[in-house]
């Protein structure tokens, strides 16, 4: 929006800088005037039918930009920096970078070599009326009629005329680009949430969980991850959810928390759908530490406050959140106590933590959360919940370290 408001302006006074320096070349030829303009119009035509077709180019190779993108964050992201090496497989993924680069680099150029050798031949047109214009004075200078002065005036002006339009098309160019942009980005919005927010009801502690009769299978898929699941969870209760992998244990978390929606059936807490909450306070209403929980490059305090930025917190609660996971030896080894950086990506002071003490930590921010429920994605974790708790666990649980 910014973008377009600045060629707008860019745009306005190209426009105006323009028309003075044609209305004082006009004095000079009308005709030859008339005729610069008529041929500056298919360069302008041109070039914003090639905005549109490299446009809707590019929105058709969504996928291998997206490809490459990926490519290059594998090769370059820390996260998988050790198996990249011992591997070795920075070859074989620069391979397979320029195996999507190449078709697609050559399709590019292809277009926009069109655009640019066409772009040239039509700006040649401007120039052979220029030529005119300046013959033409240079014949009313020989016949007295103007004077030298006056060629280093219009010569001048033509200069300036040719400037001006290139920075009004382009300014134009610019403008019809990002307009572009925007339409999909209304487009993207205008998509129905899938979730839709349009529950009323507030819902603080909580007394039952039910599931009734729920199926779901994941949008765009085929496979019923959940058929017909019905079971009930009372508070006080601590209960373990058996499967195998790709049984549907975490899914069934996610319909809880309403990231997605079951298909048929439906879950009720203390006895009312969940559709029927505030989404905001159905989630407030849970902890949940899962599967593969992340730890942020901020300091040990916020990473576990983040679990709950407007709880009224003070100093104990971050403490006894780390008490409770067993991590009060990590903030022990910190130089800065609470304030010291887990991450070493933009502080040279910062922590690097293992792995365990990372769950540890991502456990700590579970616990430091007001909520009526606790969910553990991870077996270790389960160990350690004392409070009402729904946990899961897989049915062979791996060996972990922590
Ligand atoms: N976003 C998704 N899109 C499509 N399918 C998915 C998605 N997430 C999970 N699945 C599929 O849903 C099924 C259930 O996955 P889920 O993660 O719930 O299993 P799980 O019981 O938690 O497994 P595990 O014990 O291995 O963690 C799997 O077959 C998985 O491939």
């Amino acid at each position: 929006m910014i973008s377009v408001l600045w060629s707008g302006f860019s745009c306005v006074s190209a426009l105006i800088t323009l028309i003075c320096a044609l209305l004082i070349i006009s004095k000079v030829s009308l005709l030859l005037t008339v005729l610069l303009v008529a041929v500056s119009l298919p360069s302008a035509i041109l070039n914003q039918t090639y905005t549109k077709k490299l446009y809707q180019w590019n929105l058709t190779h969504v996928k291998e930009e997206r490809q490459m993108n990926y490519l290059s964050f594998i090769m370059t992201d820390k996260k998988y920096a050790q198996e990249l090496r011992l591997f070795n497989i920075g070859d074989f993924l620069k391979e397979k970078f320029k195996a999507i680069w190449g078709p697609y680099f050559a399709k590019k150029k292809k277009l926009t070599k069109k655009r640019a050798f066409l772009v040239t031949l039509l700006s040649v047109l401007p120039q052979l009326c220029i030529l005119g214009i300046l013959a033409v004075l240079s014949l009313r200078i020989m016949g007295g009629n103007n004077t030298i002065g006056d060629y280093s005036l219009y010569s001048g002006l033509l200069a300036q005329f040719l400037s001006s339009l290139m920075a009004a098309l382009t300014s134009i160019i610019n403008i019809y680009d990002q307009k572009l942009r925007i339409h999909s980005f209304e487009e993207f919005e205008a998509i129905p949430n899938a979730v839709a927010n349009t529950g009323t009801e507030k819902l603080n502690e909580i007394t039952s969980i039910e599931f009734n009769d729920v199926s779901f299978r994941y949008p765009g898929t085929e496979k019923e991850v959940l058929q017909h699941i019905s079971f009930s969870v009372n508070a006080h209760e601590k209960v373990c959810l058996v499967g195998l992998n790709g049984a549907g244990k975490s899914t069934l978390i996610k319909l809880l928390l309403r990231f997605y929606d079951a298909e048929s059936g439906n879950i009720r807490i203390n006895g009312v759908d969940i559709k029927n909450y505030e989404i905001v306070s159905l989630r407030k209403a849970f902890s949940c530490l899962f599967q593969q929980s992340p730890n942020y490059a901020f300091t040990l305090r916020e990473n576990i406050t983040i679990s709950d930025i407007f709880k009224n917190a003070d100093e104990n609660d971050v403490l006894e959140a780390l008490y409770n996971s067993s991590a009060s030896d990590i903030l022990g080894q910190m130089a800065d106590g609470l304030d010291s950086y887990l991450s070493r990506a933009y502080e040279e002071n910062g922590t690097e933590l293992s792995g365990g003490q990372h769950q540890k930590i991502a456990l700590a921010r579970t616990f430091f959360r007001n909520s009526s429920v606790l969910i553990s994605g991870t077996p270790a974790a389960k160990r350690r919940f004392s409070r009402r708790t729904v946990c899961r666990t897989r049915l062979l649980p791996t060996k972990s370290s922590s």
